[in-house]
């Protein structure tokens, strides 16, 4: 047969620094609600907004090992798209994400909108112009300094719950979950017969809900990531948005835990949930935890993921509020209308589409911790950055980086050789 060179168009992705605006070129944290955003998105003059580029298809077949495409030779390199720097830098004080290759650019660009919101001195440009140069200069810095957190980390940190970081096995996983995923990968297995076996959260959306891990899996992994952020270990904060939250790769949990999940559940679910967006070419991730609690975090603004897919696991611990709120896709902020809410429910994930526009409630009362796991396929990210909305100006980057690759990567279809 075919072996397997199948249809991967190319890949890239794009990333999100451990504390950049990247996930959330609508802010949202500090503007949640729905038309504000249509406006800014408006205002903005952003790219005319387009739907996912069209990715090959090929239905997938067979047991979930033909999903586990091995990369032949070295391995991949990952990279970014350069519009990390220079696009979407967000300036709280004016409410704005701004495009900045510099000061007559800013003035050109910018200038009325800013002067309507307040930068009408020189003194107040100045400060902007400042301000801008720094966060490009951090978010130049971003890779490197998260290499050097993990590195840190993997000497030096002692885990509370060390079996955390051994290999996923099933047990951590919800009875719910492995049967949703060993379904998918039945020879035959179809879209109606999955959604036998998960709920339905909103048709419409495409937004999808279903348990994920055990109960005691949840309060091992809480265990340990309290056990992290009381340590002194340096932290790399998922977003701008999201001040108290972790990294998993700067954890080191990617290889033994967020890898496999996706290799060997997700994609199998995402090639049959949303084969257009990817969902069977998934090759990287930025797999992350948010946490909410009193006096910290409470909300998350409205916002699109930099990931073809999410899927969005509430671990803990006991909370009211924080519900996920969705509206349309950010290519069409027209449909910014009426927000659908979803409530977390502990041990179960939320499956969407990256480009749908989300954002969180207010938490009420407790803590509410998630594990969100942005999800990326090359295939279809090389073609348009989401978050530029061009072509990608690929800049080679650290680990799975934005997610973006330079060349369609070359595989090997396991089941081929067996
Ligand atoms: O707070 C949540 O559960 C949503 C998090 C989220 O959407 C994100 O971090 O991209
Ligand atoms: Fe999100």
């Amino acid at each position: 047969m075919n072996p397997g060179l199948v249809g991967w168009g190319h890949c890239e992705a794009e990333r999100e620094g451990p504390t950049a605006t990247r996930s959330s070129p609508f802010p949202g944290a500090e503007s949640s609600s729905f038309s504000a955003l249509g406006n800014l998105h408006r205002t903005l003059g952003r790219p005319t907004p387009r739907a996912y580029p069209e990715v090959p298809l090929r239905k997938p077949r067979g047991r979930a090992r033909r999903f586990t495409m091995a990369t032949a030779g070295a391995p991949r390199r990952f990279c970014r798209c350069a519009c990390f720097c220079s696009e979407n830098l967000y300036v709280a004080r004016y409410g704005l994400h701004v495009r900045f290759r510099g000061e007559q650019q800013l003035r050109r660009d910018y200038g009325p909108i800013l002067r309507s919101r307040g930068c009408v001195g020189p003194e107040d440009f100045q400060q902007l112009l400042e301000e801008l140069e720094q966060e490009v200069e951090r978010r130049q810095r971003l890779g490197q300094e998260s290499a050097a957190r993990k590195a840190l980390i993997a000497s030096s940190y002692h885990p509370a719950r060390p079996e955390i970081y051994s290999s996923l096995q099933d047990v951590a996983l919800a009875p719910g979950f492995l049967a949703a995923a060993e379904y998918s990968t039945v020879p035959g297995a179809d879209l109606q017969g999955l959604l036998q076996r998960l709920e339905t959260v909103s048709e419409e959306k495409r937004i999808y809900r279903l348990p994920v891990f055990t109960a005691r899996f949840c309060q091992a992994l809480l265990e340990e990531l309290e056990h992290f952020e009381r340590s002194d270990m340096p932290k790399g904060r998922p977003n701008t948005m999201n001040n108290y939250g972790v990294l998993l790769h700067e954890l080191g949990l990617d290889e033994p835990l967020v890898t496999p999940l996706r290799e060997r559940f997700l994609q199998p679910l995402m090639a049959l949930l949303y084969p257009d967006c990817g969902g069977g070419w998934l090759d990287s991730h930025r797999a992350f935890v948010v946490k909410y609690a009193p006096g910290q975090d409470r909300e998350l603004g409205c916002h699109y993921d930099n990931a073809e897919l999410t899927i969005n696991v509430a671990l803990g611990k006991a909370f009211t509020g924080g519900a996920l709120y969705f509206g349309g896709l950010f290519q069409a902020p027209s449909a910014l209308a009426k927000p659908l809410e979803v409530e977390h429910v502990v041990g179960q994930g939320i499956l969407h589409r990256g480009g749908q526009l989300h954002g969180a409630r207010p938490l009420v009362t407790g803590e509410r911790w998630n594990l969100v796991v942005w999800l990326r396929a090359s295939a279809v990210r090389n073609r348009l950055c989401p978050m530029c909305c061009r072509k990608p100006d690929l800049v080679d980057d650290e680990g799975f980086g934005d997610g973006f690759t330079r060349e369609e990567p070359t595989t090997v279809d396991l089941c081929a050789l067996t």
